[in-house]
């Protein structure tokens, strides 16, 4: 199983969200590096064990990217942490963590857990209204943003977030040529097997979600895009 440095490609599947039997499957074994359990709001300790539980039928990495502690539990190839680094309020870039670590601390000797340095850009995303992104940025922000996360805090991963819409190529690019050890996600509205073409050329792992839901053929075909 691939670790996450060496994902190019993710579908994202939310446990609030129902997914047939056969959907799954297709997703699993479509090729992808990685299924990443993860969503903003309605994530509960039951919708994630029931996901872990299905995905953990095929031979493919499973993260959990944990937006609330009460859903986080043992079983997962690694954690993955979000901290808004755009966010408006801070419990969301180091508040809520402070917290999470006074209760399970212990368990970031036993676990992979890899923080990322969100950057959230579509201001009608749901993770953009709970943490009151600053989602206004220009390319020179994004460059800042990206020096931030890679050479000041040394995150593992950058994401480029425009979770529900196509995003601005240009920023990604931005991102691209400003990191040098982190590794660049993007996720946002990629719906087609040239929108994913378009984002990983620059992008290290194009993440995949809301498509799985609208449409499980066009989803599929976005691994063909770092897969052909
Ligand atoms: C086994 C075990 C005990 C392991 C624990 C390991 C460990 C020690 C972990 C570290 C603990 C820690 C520091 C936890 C952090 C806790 C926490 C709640 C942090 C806040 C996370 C955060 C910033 C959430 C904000 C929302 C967000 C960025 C979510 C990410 C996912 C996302 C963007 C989903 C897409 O949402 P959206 O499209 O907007 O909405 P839809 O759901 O409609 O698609
Ligand atoms: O759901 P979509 O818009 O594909 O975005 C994927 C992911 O970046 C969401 O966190
Ligand atoms: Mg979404």
């Amino acid at each position: 199983m691939l670790s996450y440095s060496e994902w190019e490609h993710a579908f994202k599947l939310d446990p609030a969200k129902s997914i047939s039997d056969e959907d799954l499957e297709q997703i699993c074994e479509s090729g992808t590096d990685a299924v990443i359990v993860g969503g903003s709001d309605g994530v509960t300790l039951d919708n994630t064990l029931n996901l872990l539980a299905r995905v953990r039928r095929f031979p493919v990495a499973c993260a959990l990217e944990i937006s609330n502690i009460e859903a986080v539990t043992p079983g997962f190839d690694c954690y993955l942490v979000p901290t808004v680094l755009n966010a408006g309020d801070a419990q969301w870039i180091t508040g809520l963590h402070q917290k999470a670590l006074k209760k399970m601390g212990p368990a970031l000797e036993q676990e992979e857990v890899l923080a990322e340095g969100y950057c959230i850009l579509n201001p009608e995303a749901k993770a953009a209204v709970l943490t009151d992104a600053e989602t206004e940025q220009t390319e020179e922000d994004i460059e800042a943003y990206a020096a931030m996360a890679d050479r000041l805090f040394h995150l593992p991963i950058f994401y480029i977030e425009y979770s529900g819409t196509y995003g601005d190529v240009r920023m990604v690019q931005e991102a691209r040529r400003t990191l040098s050890e982190a590794r660049l996600f993007y996720g946002g509205g990629i719906r087609s097997k040239e929108q994913a073409a378009e984002m990983a050329a620059y992008a290290d792992t194009i993440v995949v979600g809301d498509i799985v839901y609208e449409n499980i053929k066009k989803a599929v075909q976005t691994v063909k895009a770092v897969r052909p």
